[in-house]
């Protein structure tokens, strides 16, 4: 690894926010899926959201596949699974963060009347069937992007940038790209993680604490487990 890629890992690392976040629910379009992790990755979502499709394009319940819509965002952005839209709103719910549905209902506003600086998650829905009225229900609030065509949807990929960029906005004018949002431990392990992606797995399955690494990004202590 070269220094530059360390320096890009840590200043990426620095502008990750951890408290703003999307919930896909049964997105099964492997290149929506993957348009949306990269945006995530460019907004600075560290950690996306999902209930896999049950239809799966994978086949086998799992998420979609990724495709190359994403570049390598996925390598950058994790993704939690969930059981249900309705746990995972309520498991957001409990960890403090506002969900926003984007959905059409007699409560919707327009996305923009929110505020993003609070922790929040985006909930999206299926390309076919949107969000579910129990999902909407369960959420802070339902949001729409206000539209004037006679077509009545936006594509779910497009939907997701559109908001995720107004949350950069107001998180930008509040400052919270300028202070890094991620603990000092979750800074030392993702900077690690991402820096030696073949090494970490080895000092986990050994429940070995990840080496100190010098400026450079250089291990201190070489020695990987075996
Ligand atoms: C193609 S749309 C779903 C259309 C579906 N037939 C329905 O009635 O909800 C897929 C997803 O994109 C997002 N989306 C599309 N247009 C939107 C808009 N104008 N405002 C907010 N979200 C939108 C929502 O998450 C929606 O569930």
């Amino acid at each position: 690894m070269t220094p530059e890629r360390y320096a890009k890992i840590v200043r990426v690392l620095s502008l990750r926010q951890p408290t703003l976040s999307l919930l896909m629910d049964e997105v099964n379009k492997p290149h929506n899926f993957s348009a949306i992790l990269r945006t995530c990755d460019a907004v600075g979502v560290l950690t996306a959201h999902a209930v896999p499709p049950k239809n799966g394009v994978s086949g086998n319940g799992l998420l979609p596949t990724f495709n190359a819509t994403s570049g390598s965002a996925e390598k950058w952005v994790a993704v939690q699974p969930h059981a249900s839209a309705l746990e995972a709103v309520a498991t957001l719910q409990a960890q403090g963060m506002q969900v926003l549905a984007t959905h059409l209902s007699q409560r919707s506003v327009d996305y923009r009347e929110l505020d993003y600086t609070r922790p929040t998650c985006v909930l999206l829905g299926a390309e076919k069937w949107g969000v579910s009225d129990e999902a909407a229900d369960a959420a802070d609030a339902n949001i729409i992007i206000p539209m004037f065509g006679m077509v009545q949807s936006l594509n779910v990929s497009v939907a997701a940038a559109t908001i995720l960029f107004e949350a950069q906005r107001q998180r930008l004018a509040a400052g919270m790209y300028a202070e890094r949002q991620l603990s000092d431990a979750e800074f030392e392990r993702l900077r690690f993680e991402w820096a030696y992606p073949e090494l970490a797995p080895l000092y986990r399955e050994r429940s070995e604490p990840y080496p100190a690494l010098g400026a450079a990004g250089e291990l201190l202590s070489p020695e990987a487990p075996r």
